[in-house]
């Protein structure tokens, strides 16, 4: 099997998550003998282990085990992937939407790779830059296209429920190699994207 299921990474580590909860239910005021509560360290801490499993995971396996050669030369683009992902300054959600261009060279890749490497990725603690250029690098020295380009649109939850609370802002990222970076090739991308 090239890559673990969601299952086998949610084991290790836990016990020491879920006493980890507990404590902070306990600072917050809780009574972590409730009824409704009494579950959730654990819960919570499966959940976690599921947000983060991406650090086990090895991205440029699940390219390099669905790649085809093929002699199509123009633009393939795969866009409004969703994206869930936690920010790394406060472990709170950021969400929205991923566009991947790439312009193949000799080698194509099973469309369902680039969402799953997307999820590798955004399954980690990130900010939005590192999450695109992290897309960007491994389509790139992966699959080594003639260009690629990753448009990432997203709102982040640290944004909306505390701090400034801005409920309407969204950042947009990019990142462009190859082909990606002549004008041209780049309007068609983002004109497809909309
Ligand atoms: N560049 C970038 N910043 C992010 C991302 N996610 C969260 N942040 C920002 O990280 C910054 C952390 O700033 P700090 O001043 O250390 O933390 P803070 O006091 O909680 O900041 P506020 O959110 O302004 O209350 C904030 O400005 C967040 O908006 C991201 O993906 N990219
Ligand atoms: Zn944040």
């Amino acid at each position: 099997m090239p890559y673990k299921t969601d299952e086998e990474h949610s084991q290790p580590y836990v016990d020491e998550i879920k006493s980890s909860y507990e404590s902070i239910l306990k600072n917050i005021g809780e009574d972590t003998t409730r009824n409704g509560i009494v579950k959730t360290p654990e819960r919570a801490a499966k959940a976690m282990r599921f947000l983060t499993q991406g650090y086990n995971m090895n991205p440029e396996e699940i390219l390099l085990g669905a790649m085809f050669e093929e002699p199509y030369e123009d633009m393939v683009l795969i866009k409004d992937i969703e994206l869930y992902s936690l920010c790394e300054h406060h472990m709170l959600p950021f969400f929205g939407k991923v566009h991947v261009g790439y312009i193949p060279n000799g080698k194509i890749v099973g469309l369902s790779k680039i969402p799953r490497i997307v999820d590798v990725f955004a399954r980690r603690l990130q900010v939005q830059e590192r999450l695109t250029h992290d897309i960007l690098e491994c389509i790139n020295d992966t699959l080594q296209p003639k260009g690629v380009g990753v448009v990432i649109e997203a709102q982040h939850m640290c944004m909306m429920m505390r701090g400034v609370q801005k409920q309407n802002s969204a950042t947009t990222t990019s990142g462009f190699r190859g082909e990606f970076k002549n004008q041209e090739t780049r309007s068609e991308f983002l004109k497809l994207i909309g």
